[in-house]
């Protein structure tokens, strides 16, 4: 069960979109092909096909009605969550400026999207959580409009984090018919400007080919964790931690990487035991075989194959975590000392659990508030500047072979 680096180093080499592997991309084209052409009617169809009812609007009346009915401690974790991750995004530093100097003026204007499409996971599980995280920065940023999507039955859950994210439309369609749905809009849904969450392969195959009609965050898929251990971990919260990642789906991947031997051993033992009683083990058992637990020779190596890898979610279970932190060059997010476990930041630390997966950490981050905004660059030379820079700018036009720029900046200039 425990592997070596150098079984896991070519794995690494070569990752690719986990979503890629199968058919699946074919079903995608013909499901996207199909919505771009038909609209609606073939919305529902796919939708009845594959979840088995057609598409629907659900009111925001009966989001009020799925949070009135919440218990008293899902209503405060849902309001806990939305305060934190609203204080954590407030904090992000986004402005533009305008700034007046000796050339006159230069400067960016930032702006809000004005309508974003939210996909929130419920194949496997009713991902309420995965709502909050998206739809409350899109809000903090001030985009127009928040539509949600997510695949029918829509659980009260979702409704109930809906009305607390303070969203504005959601519809009960999930998978590619969905995403199609949102790029291209139909006689019901709005076409929007840009497509947030994550989602299974069909969902991240789906954004991936409509990219460009619509703007999108990232391709976040199939959640994956590598956490990195000293002596000083304990085995009951490592093996507790990769289960629950691996329990996502069968797709998922939880790793384990420690210069310890004996403590590879004891969590191995412990995975064991954790999986004697828990709900989901047969999928988190695929997911781990995947995965699972490396030997490294030192912590060098251990940051090394976790650059290489780049994962969603890096735990660095150690005594003295900062110490490694400013090696940290490839991970979606990460999670310090073995008590800031990645279930806190799932659910409730603050930040978006929303981050690249599948290697694409190595050039894509987390879910941040200047995904929902647009940099417009404002130019307003005054003349004086215009006389010293239009000659520069002809001199490279005529370079270019471009004479209309080069004539362009030139009729501005006084003799
Ligand atoms: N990276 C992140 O930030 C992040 C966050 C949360 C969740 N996730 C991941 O999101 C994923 C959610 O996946 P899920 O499946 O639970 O929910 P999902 O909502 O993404 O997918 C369900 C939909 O897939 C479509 N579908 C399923 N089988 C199909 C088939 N054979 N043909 C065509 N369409 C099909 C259906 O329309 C269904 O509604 C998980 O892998 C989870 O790990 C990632
Ligand atoms: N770990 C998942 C991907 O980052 C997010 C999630 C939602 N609910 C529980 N977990
Ligand atoms: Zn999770």
């Amino acid at each position: 069960m425990i592997k070596s680096p150098e079984q896991v180093r070519e794995h690494f080499k070569n990752r690719r979109l986990t979503v890629e592997y199968g058919d699946a991309l074919e079903t995608v084209r013909r499901i996207l092909h199909q919505v771009e052409r038909e609209g609606d009617a073939a919305l529902h169809r796919i939708s009845q096909e594959i979840d088995g009812c057609p598409v629907e609007e659900i009111p925001k009346r009966a989001w009020r009605e799925a949070y009135e009915a919440l218990d008293a401690g899902l209503r405060d974790a849902l309001e806990t969550a939305r305060e934190r991750i609203e204080a954590f995004y407030r904090r992000e530093p986004v402005g533009g400026f305008l700034e007046a100097g000796p050339d006159g003026v230069l400067g960016q204007l930032v702006r809000p999207l004005d309508r974003v499409g939210v996909y929130v996971p419920g194949g496997s599980a009713p991902l309420l959580s995965t709502l909050l995280m998206t739809a409350i920065p899109a809000k903090v940023a001030g985009v127009g409009e928040v539509v949600l999507a997510s695949p029918p039955k829509v659980h009260p859950g979702i409704l109930a984090a809906a009305w607390v994210a303070g969203a504005d439309r959601l519809f009960a369609m999930g998978g590619a018919q969905a995403i199609a749905a949102l790029a291209y809009g139909t006689e019901t849904v709005p076409r929007v400007d840009k497509i947030m969450g994550p989602g299974n392969r069909y969902v991240v195959l789906a954004k991936r080919e409509v990219y460009g009609l619509v703007g999108m965050e990232g391709l976040p898929g199939p959640t994956e964790t590598l956490i990195i251990a000293d002596a000083s971990a304990n085995p009951k919260l490592l093996a507790a931690d990769m289960l629950a990642q691996a329990e996502h789906g069968p797709d998922s991947e939880a790793w384990l990487f420690s210069a310890y031997r004996e403590l590879l051993e004891r969590v191995a033992d412990e995975l064991e035991r954790q999986l004697s009683d828990l709900p989901r083990a047969a999928i988190a058992r695929k997911a781990l075989a995947r995965s699972g637990l490396v030997l490294v020779r030192d912590m060098e190596e251990a940051l090394e194959l976790a650059n290489l890898y780049a994962p969603e979610h890096l735990c660095l279970s150690l005594h003295d975590p900062m110490a490694v932190l400013g090696q940290v060059r490839n991970a979606g997010g990460v999670f310090l000392g073995e008590h800031s476990c990645e279930a806190l930041g799932d659910y409730i630390a603050g930040p978006s659990h929303v981050m690249p997966t599948s290697g694409t950490a190595r050039f894509g981050g987390g879910l941040a508030l200047r995904d929902f905004l647009k940099v417009i660059p404002v130019v307003g030379l005054s003349q004086k500047a215009v006389q010293r820079l239009a000659p520069l700018g002809a001199r490279m036009a005529r370079e270019e072979g471009l004479e209309a720029h080069a004539r362009a900046l030139e009729r501005r200039l006084k003799d």
